[in-house]
């Protein structure tokens, strides 16, 4: 309920000065705490530690601590205070003020509330319907540390025509008519409350976010790990969240968020970036793509690995020293059926095998000697002899070698024999198609395949992968830092020094110091890292075996899921939640959805929904709150060449930068015209052109769909729309394509247009 009243110049001075005089306390608090987290920092980096390699590392620690509270601090001075609420419980009448963080006097006295605490849910949440309590919710718009507007909303009526309420340009209309600057920001001061019961759901469980395009799910599930990391923080700060976005430019758009609501240190990764220490490239190949996504690949693998545990082909005689040994087929057979039957990853139980093959061959030897010396001597010394034997050696290798995820999978690609073997269910135009170079640079859709190489496979220190420490290291690791823990809290409070550090980010401090990695840093380099949440987004294009990957990340199984089925354009998106879910959950997962579309004009919307119900595709259809203009079609003749294509699409995007006058304008292309637009549109608006996402300094960006996938600009020029839909085999990816414009969209084509697209 927002009625207007009448507001006369001295009344809206007047609330100014009241808010800018709090606001005014609120800041100068902030910079006192500054000031003394920094002198706090400055006291601690100065404590002298002697050569204790401990008292150092306790020291560093806290120093990290430090650092990371003055950086939360640092980083919340942009609208710092955004919302106040007036309401009446049961402690009667009282005004809270809403931030980014909490904020107390000295004297612990509530100066403004963090936007994630509970008294501050109502902030989002209360309605003319449900006030409550809420009498008043007023936004105040800040303009560096100044407030330059106002605006209220009353939820109870009686206040209605009081001195002193304010009413403007809704704060969400103004947020969403502000030029796009290429980062994403966040919505903290505007969340509308059906993405707030969202972002405040419990954290157990799998939650999925359904949602037509702009609807905010990156913006809800971004505020969702910052509300989860305020409200479950000792949790998660042990195990981490993870977020996995698509690609590497979408989490660079997304990265400035966390941050900005006083969170880093969660770990960001793109689909490709799943398995550290390599970079997936994209599959080019769809039918690869499609094949290496299906949850049979775990079975490849599997094979893959078995293949690597070799009965050979006849008995083998072995020379070790002075003796001849006999290494019999039925002996291997039995050693590698044993070494199996363990349920050991291959790595490990490489050592069953060997001691089995070794201790058979010893006593074989032990007898046959004793027999022909006619002695009855112990000779077990002969396992050593036999371990240390090259042919033996050599043989056993054969047998069962360890081997690294990487070579694994490089492999069972390049080598024929193993490619035959593991793909056994496959035809062999398949196969043929699978069969690549061992130095192929590994892709994306191999991600999962090395993941689940190295579950098979396990430790292989030497191959340079890390794995988690045991159970019982670590163990042993908390022990000594609760103990090293107490010591240090012990000294700082004789100097004075107050800080909250848990012994396990001692241990993670400890276990990752040689490399001053950063706790995220550490959780991403590990791959069995156990994640206590996991927010994934985008989640439409995950495939099967991606999931598979995601599921171990988090075997708590807490997940924020968001996406819209119907923008899918990987290979093997999921068509449904529930058949992309059921294998790892069946069907317990909680879905939302959500139903108002911020980003794109409804005009443009409508023209994207006919596209997409020209094509069957199931879509949500979000109602869309701003206006704006329809698309402009431009149909070119069908002999229109390269170069009067680009011509066209180079003058069209020079009139959308003089539309948006300093707004961001995407030109969104198929793949294979990205390189060949850029340089053109490069010649025509020299300076201002960029390639990718990153450059964003530029006005004008030439992507893929694949890239343009969560971003969103002032306009699109949309090339070829024909040829985007061949490219990902549906008009998914068009439909995101059409749906990325804030303002204003253009298609040009000179093939024919898809079916529903026809010029307004
Ligand atoms: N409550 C809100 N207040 C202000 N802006 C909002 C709000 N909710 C969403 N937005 C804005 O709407 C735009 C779309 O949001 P977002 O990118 O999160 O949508 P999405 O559902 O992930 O979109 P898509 O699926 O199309 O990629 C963003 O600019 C976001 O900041």
């Amino acid at each position: 309920m927002t009625e207007a009243t009448t507001q006369t110049p001295q009344m809206v001075q007047r609330q100014l000065d009241v808010e800018r005089e709090y606001v005014r306390i609120l800041y100068a608090r902030l910079d006192a705490l500054r000031q003394e987290k920094a002198e706090e920092l400055a006291r601690v980096r100065r404590t002298d530690t002697g050569s204790n390699h401990q008292s150092r590392s306790e020291r560093d620690a806290f120093a990290t601590h430090y650092e990371d509270r003055l950086a939360q601090l640092n980083s919340v001075d942009n609208r710092l205070v955004f919302g106040r609420l007036d309401a009446t419980d049961d402690d009667g009448a009282h005004t809270r003020y809403i931030g980014r963080i909490g904020l107390a006097t000295e004297d612990h006295q509530r100066l403004m509330v963090d936007w994630r605490a509970r008294e501050a849910a109502a902030f989002y949440q209360a309605t003319a319907r449900h006030p409550m309590g809420v009498r008043r919710r007023r936004h105040l718009i800040l303009d560096g540390r100044d407030v330059t507007a106002i605006e209220d909303d009353v939820l109870d009526p009686q206040m209605l025509g009081e001195d002193g309420v304010l009413q403007g340009e809704g704060a969400l209309l103004a947020a969403l008519n502000s030029k796009r600057t290429g980062r994403m920001t966040d919505i903290v001061s505007t969340i509308q409350a059906e993405q707030d019961r969202i972002i405040r759901a419990p954290l157990p469980g799998v939650h999925v976010v359904q949602g037509g395009p702009g609807t905010g799910k990156t913006a809800v599930a971004l505020h969702r790990a910052a509300y989860l990391l305020y409200e479950h923080r000792e949790r998660l700060r042990k195990s981490g969240v993870l977020i996995v976005g698509p690609s590497s430019s979408f989490l660079w758009y997304i990265d400035r968020v966390l941050p900005s609501l006083g969170e880093t240190g969660v770990v960001m990764s793109s689909l490709a970036d799943l398995y550290p220490g390599v970079h997936g490239v994209p599959e080019c190949n769809r039918e690869v793509a499609r094949i290496k996504a299906g949850l049979d690949m775990a079975d490849v693998i599997r094979q893959a690995v078995r293949d690597r545990q070799k009965v050979p082909a006849t008995d083998q005689k072995l020379r070790a020293d002075s003796y001849e040994v006999v290494l019999p087929r039925k002996l291997v057979r039995r050693a590698r059926d044993k070494a199996r039957a363990t349920g050991k990853p291959h790595n490990q139980a490489r050592a069953t095998f060997v001691k089995i093959v070794l201790r058979e061959l010893a006593d074989r030897l032990g007898q046959d000697l004793n027999k022909r010396s006619g002695n009855a001597i112990d000779r077990s010394y002969l396992v050593e002899d036999l371990r240390q034997a090259p042919e033996v050696r050599k043989a056993l290798n054969l047998c069962w070698l360890p081997v690294s995820p990487e070579t694994l999978v490089r492999q069972v690609f390049a080598k024929r024999h193993y490619l035959d073997s593991a793909f056994r269910t496959y035809t062999s135009a398949q196969r043929d198609l699978l069969a690549r170079a061992a130095d192929a640079p590994l892709t994306v859709s191999d991600v999962p395949l090395l993941d689940e190489a190295a579950e098979l496979l396990g430790d292989l220190e030497e191959a340079g992968v890390r794995f988690r420490t045991s159970e019982a290291e670590r163990a042993k690791a908390t022990e000594n830092a609760e103990k090293a823990l107490y010591n240090m809290h012990q000294s700082l409070e004789d100097v004075g020094v107050d800080g909250v550090v848990t012994a396990a980010d001692l241990t993670a401090f400890n276990e990752e110091s040689e490399y001053r990695m950063t706790a995220a840093e550490a959780a991403h380099a590990d791959r069995t890292w156990a994640y206590g949440h996991v927010v994934v987004d985008e989640a439409q294009e995950l495939t099967p075996m991606q999931w598979r990957v995601l599921m171990r990340r988090c075997p708590m199984k807490s997940f924020t899921v968001v996406g819209d089925i119907a923008q899918g354009g990987a290979a093997s998106a999921a068509t449904s939640w529930d058949a992309a879910l059921e294998p790892f959950v069946g069907d317990r997962f909680a879905l939302d959805e959500l139903t108002v579309n911020y980003r794109t004009p409804a005009a443009i919307a409508d023209a994207a929904v006919a596209v997409a119900r020209a094509a069957r595709l199931k879509i949500s259809t979000p109602k869309a709150v701003r206006d704006g203009q329809a698309p402009l079609l431009t149909q070119l003749p069908t002999n229109t060449d390269d170069a009067a294509l680009a011509a066209e699409v180079a003058d069209q995007t020079q009139a959308e930068v003089e539309a948006v006058a300093g707004g961001l304008v995407a030109v969104i292309a198929p793949e294979h015209r990205v390189a060949h637009l850029g340089e053109v549109l490069s010649g025509r608006l020299p300076g201002k052109v960029g390639a990718g996402m990153r450059r964003v300094e530029n006005s004008v960006v030439v992507l893929s769909t694949w890239e343009a996938k969560g971003l969103e600009f002032d306009s699109v020029v949309l090339v070829e729309p024909s040829e985007i839909v061949e490219e990902y085999d549906g008009v998914g990816s068009l439909y995101v394509a059409m749906t990325r414009p804030t303002q204003r969209l253009r298609i040009i084509g000179a093939g024919a247009m898809p079916a529903g697209l026809t010029a307004s």
